[in-house]
C-alpha cells in the first residue's frame, strides 16, 4: 500500500497547568503546557500523529511554521519518504527560503519535529510496530540512512555510526527481553516543581517513595536559601542512598552558577542541569571542569537546538548527561545521530520527558539506546513526570519506577480526540471558561 499523504492538519492545543504551579521553574514561572498537534491524513485511511511542546503563548507561531513546511509532504507517499529518509530530512530542513529562519533552530525546527514525529508514528503504524520495534528491527544501514550526517562528521561519520550499531547487535535480543520483563529506568520530577510548597513537595515526595521511586530531581535557581531548604528536606526524606539531581533551568552566569551549586554540593546532587544558557558551551565546560571535584555532573540538552550544538558540547567535555528530547530535535531522524554521537564519547543519555506528550514519545528512543546503542544502564534513566498522559490514546506505562515498552503500533503521540476538542485554543471549552472570567 502506497500511502499517499493527502492532507496535514495542526491545532494549537493547551492545558492550564499554571494554574496549580505544574511545571514551574526559575525561569519559566507559569508554563502552560501545550503543543502544536500534526495530523496527516493518507489515501488509505491510515493517520499519522505528531506533535511539538510549547509553553503556551506563541504555539500559534508553531501552527505558522508547520503550515509553511506542510506543502513539502503533500502528495508523496510514505514509501517514497523513508525509502530516503535522509533526504527527506534535509528537504524540510534545508528549504532555500525557509532555512533563513532556522537553519535547524527555534520555532521553525520545533515544526520540523512536530511534522517529522507524525511521519515517524504514521510509518511504526503502517508496519503495525510501536516505535522502538521498528527501529530495534531495522538493518543499521537503513537507520543510518535516516541520518543527516552534515556538519557531524568531523565528530562521527557514517561508517562509524554502522559501526557502533553492528557491535551492539551482540546480546541485543537478551536487551530487548529484559526491557519487556523489567522496563526502563525512571527519575520523577514531579515532587519538586518550583511553585510548589514545602507540604507539598512533603507529601508527593513519601508518596512518590511509597510507589517505589528512587530517583527524584527538585528545582533550583531562584533563591539560595530556599534551594538549600528545600534540598535539606528532600535528602533527608529519600535517604543518603537514593539520588537527587537539580535543575536551575538557565537562571545563571558561568561564575555564579560554580558558586551556588558549590553550595549545594553537600546535599550530594548527581547533576546540576541547564545550570546557565542553553548555546554556552565554553561555559557549561568550564561547570564541568569547576563541579567535578565535587561530584556534581553538568546535564543539559531540553533546549539544546540541534545536532551540531550536541556535537560541540561532547568536543568540549561540557556535559556529562545528554539529554536528548523528542520535541526540539529534527525528530527520530536526528534523535539517532545524538545518540550514536553520545555513545561515541561515552556520555550517557537520560532524555527530557514531562511537559505533554515528551514522556510518551522519548520512551521509544531510550529503549532503542539501550537495546541498540548503549548496551548499558549505568547512570542512566529516563525523566518521568505525572501530568497529562490521561489525554493520549497509549499513554505510557510506568511499573515500579520503569518505563514499560509501549506495545500499542505508532509512537504513543495520539491524543484524544475529546481532549484536543476541549483543549484547543482559544475555541475549546477549557479556555472559553478561563478566557471569561
Ligand atoms: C517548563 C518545564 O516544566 C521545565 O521546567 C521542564 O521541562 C524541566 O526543565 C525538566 O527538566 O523537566
Ligand atoms: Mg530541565
Amino acid at each position: 500500500m502506497s500511502h499517499r499523504i493527502t492532507s496535514l492538519t495542526v491545532r494549537d492545543v493547551r492545558f492550564p497547568t499554571s494554574l496549580e504551579q505544574h511545571g514551574s521553574d526559575a525561569m519559566h514561572s507559569d508554563p502552560d503546557y501545550s503543543a502544536a498537534y500534526v495530523v496527516i491524513d493518507t489515501d488509505c485511511g491510515l493517520r499519522g500523529f505528531g506533535l511539538t511542546f510549547t509553553l503556551g503563548k506563541g504555539t500559534e507561531i508553531v501552527l505558522s511554521a508547520v503550515e509553511a513546511l506542510a506543502p513539502l509532504l503533500a502528495g508523496r507517499s510514505l514509501q517514497e519518504i523513508v525509502s530516503d529518509f535522509r533526504g527527506f530530512y534535509r528537504l524540510l530542513t534545508s528549504d532555500s527560503q525557509m532555512r533563513w529562519l532556522g537553519p535547524e533552530k527555534g520555532v521553525i525546527h520545533l515544526a520540523t519535529a512536530a511534522v517529522l514525529n507524525a511521519v515517524w508514528d504514521l510509518w511504526a503504524r503502517a508496519e503495525r510496530k510501536p516505535l522502538w520495534k521498528l527501529l530495534v528491527d531495522m538493518d543499521p544501514k537503513q537507520l543510518v540512512a535516516c541520518i543527516d550526517f552534515r556538519y557531524i562528521t568531523d565528530a562521527l561519520t557514517e561508517e562509524e555510526a554502522l559501526d557502533i550499531l553492528v557491535k551492539a547487535r551482540e546480546g541485543k535480543q537478551h536487551r530487548e527481553e529484559q526491557m519487556m520483563k523489567e522496563g526502563y529506568p525512571a527519575y520523577t520530577t514531579s515532587c519538586a516543581w518550583l511553585g510548589y510548597s514545602d507540604q507539598q513537595l512533603q507529601q508527593l515526595c513519601t508518596d512518590a517513595l511509597k510507589e517505589g521511586w528512587t530517583k527524584f530531581k527538585v528545582k533550583v535557581g531562584a533563591d539560595l536559601d530556599d534551594d538549600r531548604r528545600r534540598c535539606r528536606l528532600i535528602r533527608q526524606m529519600i535517604g543518603p542512598s537514593n539520588t537527587l539531581m537539580i535543575d536551575a533551568n538557565q537562571r545563571w552566569d558561568v561564575d555564579e552558577a560554580i558558586r551556588w551549586v558549590s553550595s549545594l554540593a553537600e546535599f550530594k546532587p548527581l547533576w546540576i542541569e541547564e545550570p546557565t544558557s542553553p548555546d554556552d558551551i565554553l561555559g557549561h565546560a568550564a561547570i564541568s571542569k569547576a563541579l567535578a571535584p565535587l561530584g556534581v555532573g553538568v546535564a543539559t540538552g531540553e533546549q539544546c537546538h540541534n545536532r551540531v550544538m550536541f556535537k560541540q558540547f561532547l568536543q568540549a567535555s561540557a556535559l556529562q548527561f545528554v539529554q536528548i528530547d523528542s520535541c526540539r530535535l529534527g525528530s527520530v531522524n536526528e534523535n539517532l545521530a545524538v545518540l550514536l554521537m553520545a555513545h561515541k564519547f561515552q556520555v550517557p543519555v537520560c532524555p527530557h520527558a514531562g511537559g505533554v506528550g515528551l514522556c510518551e514519545l522519548v520512551q521509544h528512543l531510550i529503549l532503542f539506546d539501550y537495546i541498540c546503542v548503549s548496551a548499558s544502564l549505568h547512570n542512566r534513566m529516563c525523566e518521568y513526570v505525572d501530568h497529562l498522559h490521561e489525554h493520549f490514546t497509549s499513554p505510557v506505562v510506568i511499573r515500579d519506577a520503569h518505563y514499560m515498552p509501549p506495545k500499542d503500533p505508532g509512537y504513543s503521540s495520539e491524543m484524544l480526540e475529546s481532549s484536543v476538542t476541549r483543549h484547543q485554543y482559544p475555541e475549546g471549552d477549557v479556555w472559553k471558561q478561563h478566557l471569561h472570567k
